[in-house]
């Protein structure tokens, strides 16, 4: 996928510079992308305008980007055969392992394209990413003190979604808040590994199993394992669909193992979109066991809820370091190197740990997802950081520019 945007991208060149050459009165003066965007970006010098990347991710990726040129010209042979950490100056270290796909295969053209989009990163007046300085600290500290390299930084996060703007029909939602309001504070684990991600027949009996021992009630965001879930979307308590105004649930329900139905009538299985944010912001929420998406982490803090990383794939893995290493508000399971599957224990005691109010390192990440909440909260109040960073940015765009 990341080759067939970097080449969309490429090909959308002259249309872009179409676009731009119609607009006229008033002319702009900015060109804004994201990564992929950034080949895009030469042609703002022959528009004359300012060059900006929106960095949908975490400083720490923007650090790695940056570096990456560098990396190119020291690093020998293939990065995932290194025997020691790959080091970002100023910033946590990264085991080879946990490098995103562009790094598995310098001879593949994912890696070819990546290049030239880290190259263009080096060269725009400033890179917008969605984080805050309390909550990636030494990272930014790094990236501004041009150690990796000179190009300014402007933190202007968390921008999150609005609940009601997320795409789950009022039926589920109201379905599932409900389900909550009845629960006690902070007693539910809420589980959701992204929407592009189908667990395996023995990965969902694990999961059952590392539930049941939590002991905890969940909310389980789940497709089944092999067959589609068609118009199915709450799966609760055992019940066979339908008895309580719940849609029904079918033959997908079959395909999940005896694990899973041992477990249903603690909890809520969600087979559609869930309401995120909703979910996280609700009172009854104790952990959120999630992928590491940039956006689920960024929304589990702005509600104040510790995570249990289980990163798959892309820049999860990154992001899991960082939110456990730097940011220190979960931990990251880990996979059995033998199986590829994260074990029930594993699941089971992690989850136990973090909600654990007499466990110290539990206490430690609640006392500091709860605080970095409380910054988040008032950061884009009019003189708040990220909005004073945004609007810097700009200030001195305009006064190079004289616009
Ligand atoms: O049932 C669901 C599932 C997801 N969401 C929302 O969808 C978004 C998911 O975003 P994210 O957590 O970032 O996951 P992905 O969609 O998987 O994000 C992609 O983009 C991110 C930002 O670049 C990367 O960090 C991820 O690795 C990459 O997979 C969030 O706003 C969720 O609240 C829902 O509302 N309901």
């Amino acid at each position: 996928m990341g080759t067939k945007l970097a080449i969309i991208m490429k090909e959308s060149i002259p249309f872009i510079c179409h676009e731009i050459s119609t607009m006229t009165s008033p002319k702009p003066t900015i060109l804004i992308t994201e990564l992929f965007g950034s080949l895009v970006l030469p042609i703002a010098e022959h528009f004359n305008m300012s060059k900006f990347v929106f960095w949908p991710s975490s400083a720490w990726n923007v650090a790695l980007s940056l570096h990456t040129p560098t990396l190119d010209k020291v690093v020998e042979g293939e990065f995932t055969d290194q025997e020691e950490f790959i080091q970002i100056p100023g910033c946590n270290p990264i085991s080879p392992c946990d490098l995103f796909s562009p790094f598995l295969d310098r001879n593949d053209q994912l890696y070819h394209e990546y290049l030239p989009m880290c190259e263009e990163l080096r060269k725009v007046d400033g890179i917008f990413v969605n984080t805050f300085l309390e909550l990636e600290a030494k990272t930014i500290l790094a990236l501004r003190s041009g150690k990796i390299y000179k190009v300014p930084i402007y933190p202007i996060g968390p921008l999150i979604r609005e609940a009601k703007k997320q795409n789950c029909d009022d039926e589920n939602r109201d379905y599932v808040i409900d389900w909550l309001d009845k629960q006690e504070e902070e007693s539910v684990i809420y589980v959701s590994l992204g929407s592009g991600y189908t667990m395996s027949h023995e990965q969902i009996k694990e999961m059952a199993l590392g539930l049941e021992l939590s002991g905890k009630k969940f909310v389980w965001s789940l497709r089944p394992p092999s067959t589609k879930a068609g118009n199915d979307r709450y799966l609760t308590a055992g019940e066979d669909a339908g008895s309580n105004g719940v849609p029904k649930t079918r033959a997908s329900v079959s395909a999940f193992p005896d694990e899973f139905h041992k477990i249903q009538n603690r909890g809520l299985v969600i087979m559609d979109w869930a309401p995120q944010l909703e979910i996280l912001k609700h009172s009854s929420i104790g952990v959120f066991v999630s992928h590491c998406g940039w956006n689920s982490i960024l929304e589990s803090v702005s509600c104040g809820v510790p995570i249990v990383g289980w990163p798959l794939f892309a820049d999860q893995l990154m992001n899991a370091e960082t939110m456990a290493k730097e940011i220190g508000i979960g931990i990251r399971l880990n996979v059995a190197q033998s199986t590829k599957v994260v074990g029930s224990e594993e699941i089971g005691k992690t989850i136990w740990k973090i909600m654990d109010k007499e466990d110290i390192e539990g206490c430690a990440m609640r006392k500091r997802v709860k605080e970095l909440k409380h910054i988040a909260e008032k950061i884009w109040s009019q003189d708040g950081p990220s909005f004073c960073e945004m609007t810097n940015a700009f200030v001195k765009m305009s006064h190079t520019n004289g616009v």
